[in-house]
């Protein structure tokens, strides 16, 4: 989210999750101010290799309640974060998929992330509006629950709705550029379609 009407407008929906951009080339770059929304909605901060002093500042500046790390961020990083935050703050962690992907690689960050999330490998390290092929989930070795993201618009929903049913612990569904009038923008209509469906 970038811009504030469109954040309460959006906030309205009630999603379990809003997320701002903190990473300077991204065209959702969010630098302003953070508005009222409702309690309930975690505001997570997405960074790309960001350092741990600046991902604090900001969780403490806008008081955010989820961190999305969406760069190569190594177990040590996370380790080291994860003692600066304060205690609740979840920690989510992106692995960028593509056909060949090493589920081997999660375990280690099993102790320290509350969640995963899963999006596209692709040119840029996120929004890139690409899905994977959620077939390579069928090796997910894990019970931690997972955010599926990367370029779910309403054309995947039938999709969604049967992953959803699997044994899988899908926990969340991550919505972004599919969902947008402009990049920051987000489209209400198109998201009052999920959000009336959830209900
Ligand atoms: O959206 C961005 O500009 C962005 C930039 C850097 C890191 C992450 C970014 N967005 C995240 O990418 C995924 C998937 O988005 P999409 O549906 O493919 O557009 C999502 O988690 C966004 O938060």
């Amino acid at each position: 989210m970038k811009y504030l009407d469109n954040m309460l407008e959006v906030g309205a929906l009630l999603p379990d999750y809003m997320g701002f951009i903190f990473w300077e080339k991204s065209s959702r770059y969010f630098d302003g101010v953070m508005p009222d929304l409702p309690n309930s909605i975690k505001k997570t901060g997405v960074f790309v290799n960001e350092t741990v002093e600046n991902i604090v500042k900001k969780v403490q500046t806008h008081d955010l309640q989820a961190v999305q790390l969406h760069g190569h961020e190594s177990l040590e990083f996370c380790v080291n974060l994860k003692t600066q935050l304060a205690a609740g703050i979840e920690i989510i962690k992106v692995f960028s998929v593509a056909d060949d992907f090493d589920f081997s690689v999660l375990e280690p960050f099993e102790e320290v992330c509350d969640y995963f999330l899963f999006d596209t490998k692709g040119k840029l390290p996120g929004g890139n509006g690409t899905t994977f092929d959620w077939k390579v989930l069928e090796k997910y070795p894990s019970t931690k629950p997972f955010f599926l993201s990367g370029g779910i618009g309403l054309d995947e929903m039938d999709a969604v709705n049967e992953i959803i049913k699997t044994h899988l612990p899908v926990y969340a569904i991550d919505v972004n550029s599919k969902f947008e009038i402009e990049p920051g923008l987000k489209n209400l209509e198109a998201l009052q379609c999920i959000a009336i469906k959830n209900k």
